[in-house]
Order: C-alpha cells, then sequence, then structure tokens
C-alpha cells in the first residue's frame, strides 16, 4: 500500500517556504559588470545633479536685467567678453550689457542668469572685438539648467532590491559608484534525476528520451537572477542519488532536483529527505500541474524536488523556487507579477485542483488578454515554448469561457507582486 499524500493550498506551501529565513548576502562588482544585478542598497544621491548651474542650449550667457528694455522695435546690444565650451570655466565677472558666448553643458558664469539662444541672437564684430544684440527680453533663469534640478544632494533615488537597468547605470556613474553594491547571487545546484535519461547530444533509443528539465530550468534560474551549478543527471539508484544529493548540499544555498517525488517504485526522493533528516514542508499541493512538488529544509538550505514531468517542473519552479531566490536577491515583490486578463478561448476542462495554464499574454486594443499556449498536461513540453504568463484557473470550477476574466502570472515581468496575490 502507498502513502496517501495530504495535498496542502498553494499558499500554505509557499508560505511555508518564505518562512524559511535565508538571508540575502552583498558583494560588489564593477559598475561595467553591474546591468542586469540587483540592487543591495538604497541608491543616494552622493551629490546634486547637476552641481553647477549650466546652460542647456549654444548661446550667450547674459545678465536678464540688461535685457529688460530689448524689444522688436529696441535692439540691445552686448559686448561678448568670453567664449566657454562644455568643461570650461570663465575666470569673468559679467558686468552691465556684457555677454559670454557659452555652449550646452558649460558652466553659467558668475554674474550671468539667462541664456540667449543663437537662434534669437545676432553676433557680429566691432573693432575687432565680438558684439551681440538681441529683441526680446530675458526673464531670470531662462534657459539656464539649474543646480539640483536632477536629484538633490541625499536623496533615495532607487531602492535596494531593484534590478540595475540601463537608466540605473547611468545614475550608478553619474553618482561615481565606481563599484556597485549588489546582491550576490544565490546558488542553486541541480540534478536530473531518471535512468531513462540521454543527454542532448546522444541518439534516442526505445524507452529513452532526452533530459529536457535541468536546459529548462537552468534557464529559469538564470532568469530570476540565480547561478546554476548543474551536477548532472542521476540514475534512479539510492544509494548512488543520496551519496550525490548530500555531497552537493555542501556546496549550494539551494538544491533542485527533478523526478522522483512520486509514489513510483524508483521515486527515491522522499526516501533521500527522510534518511538525511531534512524537514519536509510538504509533499503534495492542491494544484495542478505540479501537485507532486516536496520541498524540504536542511541545515539552512532548501531542497526543491521538483516533478519529473516537465510542465509540472516548469510551474513548481515559478511557484515555488522563484520567490525565494528573489528574496535573496533583496526582492520585496519576490512572487510572479499577477494581472487580470481576458481569457480568449473557451476552456472546458472542469478543475479539482487550482490550474495553471501555461499561457501566452498579450496586449491588444489596450487590454491584457490571454491564450493557453499549447496542450495543458503536465508531461506537455511544446507548450512551455510560446508560455510567458501562468494562467490561475482556481479549483472547483466547471470550466472557463471566451470573454471571462482571469488572473496571469507574467514570467517575463521584472516587477513581481508581493504575498499574498
Ligand atoms: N500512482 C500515482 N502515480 C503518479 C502520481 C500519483 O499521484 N500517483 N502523480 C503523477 C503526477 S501528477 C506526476 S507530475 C508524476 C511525477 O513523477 P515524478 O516527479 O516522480 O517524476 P518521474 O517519475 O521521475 O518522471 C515523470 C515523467 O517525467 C519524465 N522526466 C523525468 N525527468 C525528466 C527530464 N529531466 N527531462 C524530461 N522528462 C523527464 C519521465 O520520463 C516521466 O515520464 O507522477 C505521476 N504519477
Ligand atoms: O504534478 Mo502532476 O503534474 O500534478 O500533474
Ligand atoms: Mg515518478
Amino acid at each position: 500500500m502507498i502513502e496517501r499524500r495530504k495535498p496542502i493550498p498553494i499558499g500554505e506551501a509557499v508560505q511555508k517556504i518564505m518562512e524559511y529565513q535565508l538571508q540575502g548576502l552583498t558583494e560588489y562588482v564593477s559598475i561595467n559588470e553591474s546591468f542586469g544585478r540587483f540592487l543591495s542598497e538604497d541608491l543616494m544621491a552622493t551629490s546634486d545633479v547637476p552641481h553647477f548651474d549650466r546652460a542647456p542650449y549654444d548661446g550667450f550667457a547674459v545678465r536678464s536685467i540688461d535685457t529688460r528694455e530689448a524689444s522688436q522695435s529696441n535692439s540691445v546690444e552686448f559686448e561678448v567678453i568670453d567664449h566657454l565650451g562644455a568643461g570650461m570655466v570663465s575666470p569673468k565677472v559679467v558686468g552691465q550689457n556684457q555677454a559670454v558666448r557659452i555652449m550646452t553643458g558649460a558652466m553659467m558664469p558668475e554674474g550671468t542668469d539667462a541664456v540667449v539662444m543663437f537662434e534669437v541672437a545676432k553676433d557680429y564684430e566691432k573693432n575687432e572685438s565680438p558684439y551681440m544684440s538681441i529683441k526680446r527680453s530675458f526673464n531670470k533663469g531662462d534657459n539656464v539648467s539649474f543646480a539640483g534640478e536632477d536629484a538633490k544632494e541625499g536623496e533615495v533615488l532607487v531602492k535596494k532590491g531593484t534590478l540595475i537597468n540601463p537608466g540605473i547605470q547611468a545614475m550608478l556613474a553619474t553618482f561615481g559608484y565606481k563599484d556597485v553594491p549588489v546582491a550576490k547571487k544565490p546558488v542553486v545546484g541541480l540534478f536530473a534525476t531518471g535512468t531513462e535519461l540521454l543527454e542532448v547530444d546522444e541518439s534516442l533509443v526505445p524507452g529513452k528520451i532526452r533530459n529536457s528539465n535541468s536546459h529548462m530550468i537552468a534557464a529559469q534560474i538564470e532568469r530570476v537572477g540565480g547561478i546554476v551549478q548543474y551536477f548532472g543527471k542521476l540514475p534512479d539508484e539510492f544509494d548512488t542519488c543520496f551519496d550525490a544529493v548530500k555531497d552537493a548540499l555542501t556546496k549550494v544555498d539551494l538544491l533542485i532536483t527533478t523526478g522522483g517525488v512520486s509514489v513510483g517504485d524508483f521515486d527515491y526522493l522522499p526516501a533521500i529527505y527522510k534518511k538525511l533528516g531534512a524537514e519536509v514542508f510538504f509533499n503534495k499541493v492542491a494544484m495542478r500541474p505540479g501537485s507532486v512538488t516536496t520541498v524540504a529544509g536542511y541545515k539552512g538550505k532548501i531542497l526543491f524536488g521538483l516533478s519529473g514531468n516537465p510542465s509540472a517542473c516548469y510551474v513548481g519552479f515559478e511557484l515555488f523556487a522563484r520567490p525565494i531566490i528573489r528574496r535573496q536577491l533583496f526582492s520585496k515583490k519576490p512572487h510572479l507579477r499577477k494581472e487580470k486578463a481576458v481569457l480568449e478561448v473557451d476552456f472546458p476542462k472542469a478543475n479539482p485542483f487550482t490550474r495553471f495554464v501555461r499561457s501566452s499574454t498579450f496586449i491588444e486594443d489596450g487590454r491584457l488578454k490571454a491564450t493557453p499556449s499549447g496542450l495543458d498536461k503536465s508531461n506537455i513540453i511544446m507548450s512551455l515554448a510560446g508560455a510567458n504568463s501562468l494562467m490561475i484557473l482556481p479549483g472547483g470550477t466547471r470550466g472557463f469561457s471566451a470573454g471571462d476574466d482571469v488572473d496571469v502570472l507574467l514570467l517575463e515581468d521584472q516587477v513581481g507582486s508581493e504575498w499574498p496575490w
């Protein structure tokens, strides 16, 4: 007689994992390597930006007071006393009816408070000296980019846990972060179990299949921000698997296995957890696919026994392994982002358990819409390629119709959701 497993609700399963306190760690990387990493500290402005008043246009820096009388019928003349490119600083103090020829980005000379664009000035020479004249007036501050208008020193600009994007790279450089504090990537160990598994370059023979799970999960680990330590595939043999798992646990932060978690005669993971003395959080979840997902804690590490069935394996990772990895990367929203979408097609299958349907979610006419990306069975691989989301169809329902509102979890999104969804 096989053991009867008691399925626990999905929310409870997620919570049990998240209660396990795994701390994120910080490391410093060069700004050149920080793109795509997660900030491990709030990013603060180390100075005003810009830190001096500067010209936002090519033209002439003037004292606005001297322009007051300028009009279409009264042109006002200025003596041009200096010439500045970006990076240059004028040693001169600008006096009455004087101007400085200034280029975009150059620091405003002392005394000036407005910039006249070249387009509205007439420049000429008189007695071999440069002059310019204007036929309109300017107010104090016209065409000036003021110190601190972009950022104020001490301001928190980006929160800890944010993914560094190209804009944040620009900020980091602006504030002189040569080395950037980022979350250390958790090392996630990975085994594929199954005597039936062939390597990717092996020819097909009766009864055997190529191992696709480890390639899929490795990509999922990288997508979420972890480092993959792949230990290879294991045959369904207790001693071999036990030794390999025990040894691997000394080398990683989290350990994922695929296959061997159900009630089959060669499903050894449950017995391995038992012999290890690991604390099994759950071994059955009220969901499809991925109901057999088994998760255990062991000496501050978490073991994820994902199903061997590819779609179940994929879903198990996204629901249970993703958030703990993201939390180690300091995310405050470590779970998949949940949004509402309109179901595009009928989904008549009744759902005793909550179902996560691999789906393609897209925007059409300003609305989020979702459609299954292929066959909905846990052994199916092909529907995963087109899946950018998981549609949540709650348990205890008789199926759904086109036009119904459904919840979708976005797989490629970087913002995430808090818990509970
Ligand atoms: N009597 C019962 N049988 C099964 C139950 C059950 O509750 N009672 N649950 C079924 C469900 S649901 C699932 S899901 C599977 C889970 O099985 P395991 O996690 O133990 O995985 P395996 O038995 O090792 O393999 C299942 C399936 O997946 C293929 N597989 C395994 N590894 C890979 C890989 N790396 N790449 C591609 N495909 C892989 C394997 O060949 C099997 O076909 O159990 C049901 N049975
Ligand atoms: O874990 Mo199985 O995929 O529930 O279908
Ligand atoms: Mg099995």
